[in-house]
């Protein structure tokens, strides 16, 4: 039987019993939860099996006094402003900070704008987002240990993508992480304004190779996201995207595969028989360039070759999936929620590949896949309904061309049995080779220009016309309490 479906606006009071692994922790304590509605965002979790607790990252200790351990954003002036406050003051605590105004909610906490109190000389003064958790209310909520865990895996990444934690600290029972900012909103608000609330095909193919780049550098660290949706994609000040919201990510280890393209031996073996996968790798890396900051040694590749295999490789291929990973949390957002999770039958990396075909259709047609006239039912049509694609209206043969190359590829993404959708056996290798991504130059996409630059305007508004802190704010539960407001 289907778990039972929330409605907007209401708590979703869920009672499933499960059990996991891998998982971050969430609440075993009780067999029923109740997770108020977020966004288009829920979760649920019921863990009755052991868990590993984990210990929180101190990004203070391990970022800050090493400056080079996130290469991607060494040059940064928000970088640079955050190490010297961190050299000058000795650490770094909430009245360093002046918070501006409050960006968004979500389940975990608050999210406020802000900036350096005092400007470092030499430096712009640059914006931050800081995210405010109050760590005592989410224990009385069971999820802890989901905060905990985004910041983990937050403090993990240095990917052009993805976002940056560039230090946290605890002011009282909360717990603030100071990010990145992002002027431009998200992809949802973003598809809204386009005509007919659809991106062209061009700017679809734009975000959705970014977000591909993004998770699989996140498959590669052994993070499985789980929750893909245009709401979690975040524009930023150049256009070019960020991945947001790890609380419901998944963390767990992945052995990096070199893959190589068949060698004449194998060639001349598959001609008389058909050859086992390319997925059943006959080497293996052990790779420790991937690894977290904590657990980096030195960035070397080690290929251990199986015997009997001729060693002449064409093009080897690196493939990091955490294919193994397996977890049986019913977690994600309804309509993108893949059937192996609805199923409760264990879940891995595919369900990124999922969620990703989910997002590329609703970029290019306005609306999800599956959705149905109420959660139950959506879950219902995630299981059993074919896919099928409106019919919408293209100018050109070429717009035509590539129409058929992306259904190609969502319907391959849509498969609903995991095993045999694309991206399964070897990761984002196999998506990135599909013929609607042919031309797309991968290495340098981050110097293409993005569909649309947050233009002046949009910057001023989202830093000077978002609502400011009032008192409704601050009556809020799991926010700034008011003596906590002289920060502002
Ligand atoms: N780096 C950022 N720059 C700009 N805005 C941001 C940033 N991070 C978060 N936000 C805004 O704050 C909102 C809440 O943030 P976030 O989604 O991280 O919170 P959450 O508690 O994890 O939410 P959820 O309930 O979806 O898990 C987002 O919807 C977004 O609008």
């Amino acid at each position: 039987m289907l778990p039972a479906a929330p409605t907007m606006n209401t708590p979703i009071i869920v009672t499933t019993i499960t059990t996991t692994r891998d998982e971050p922790d969430y609440d075993s304590s009780s067999s029923s939860i109740t997770v108020p509605e977020s966004s288009r965002s829920w979760m649920t979790n019921l863990s009755f099996g052991s868990r590993r607790r984990r210990s929180s990252v101190s990004v203070s200790s391990s970022t800050m006094e090493s400056p080079h351990a996130k290469p991607h954003k060494a040059n940064q002036a928000a970088w640079e402003a955050m190490r010297r406050l961190w050299r000058d003051k000795g650490q770094v605590g909430l009245d360093h900070f002046r918070l501006l105004r409050r960006l968004g909610s979500g389940d975990l906490g608050n999210v406020y704008l802000c900036q350096i109190r005092n400007p470092v000389v030499g430096l712009p003064q640059c914006f931050y987002a800081m995210k405010v958790v109050d760590r005592e209310a989410l224990a009385i909520r069971k999820k802890l240990q989901r905060a905990e865990m985004e910041k983990e895996i937050l403090a993990m990444l240095d990917h052009p993508f993805l976002p940056t934690l560039y230090t946290e600290f605890d002011a009282s029972h909360y717990s603030c992480l100071v990010m990145e900012f992002c002027p431009g909103g998200d992809l949802y608000a973003a598809r809204q304004r386009q005509p007919g609330k659809r991106f062209s095909i061009a700017s679809a193919k734009f975000y959705a190779a970014e977000t591909l780049l993004a998770l699989e550098y996140l498959h590669m660290m052994g993070i499985v996201y789980r929750d893909l949706k245009p709401e979690n994609v975040l524009v930023r000040e150049d256009g070019h995207i960020m991945l947001t919201d790890f609380d419901l990510s998944l963390k767990c280890d992945v052995i990096p595969k070199l893959l190589r393209s068949k060698t004449r031996l194998e060639r001349s073996i598959k001609s008389t028989k058909r050859s086992v996968p390319a997925c059943t790798a006959p080497m293996q890396p052990v790779l420790s360039c991937f690894l977290s900051s904590s657990k980096k040694k030195k960035a070397t590749v080690t290929t251990v070759i199986r015997e009997n295999v001729e060693v002449e490789e064409n093009d080897p291929e690196l493939v990091a999936e955490p294919i193994d990973a397996k977890s049986k949390s019913f977690v994600g957002t309804h309509e993108y929620l893949a059937p192996e999770v609805i199923l409760g039958q264990g879940h891995g990396s595919a369900v990124d590949w999922w969620t990703f075909g989910v997002f590329l259709y609703e970029m290019l047609y306005g609306r999800t896949p599956f959705k149905g006239e109420n959660n139950e039912k959506t879950l219902v049509n995630i299981l059993k309904q074919p896919l099928s694609f409106p019919r919408i209206a293209v100018s050109s043969s070429k717009e035509f061309e590539e129409m058929v190359k992306v259904q190609d590829l969502i319907s391959k993404l849509l498969v609903k049995n995991p095993s045999k959708r694309i991206g399964s056996c070897m990761g984002s290798v196999e998506i990135k080779r599909h013929e609607f991504f042919k031309g797309v130059n991968w290495a340098l996409i981050r110097s293409v220009r993005p569909p649309e630059v947050p233009s002046e305007i949009n910057k001023i508004r989202s830093r000077v016309l978002l609502p400011k802190l009032s008192k409704t704010d601050s009556d809020q539960p799991y926010q700034l309490r008011s003596h906590h407001f002289e920060y502002f």
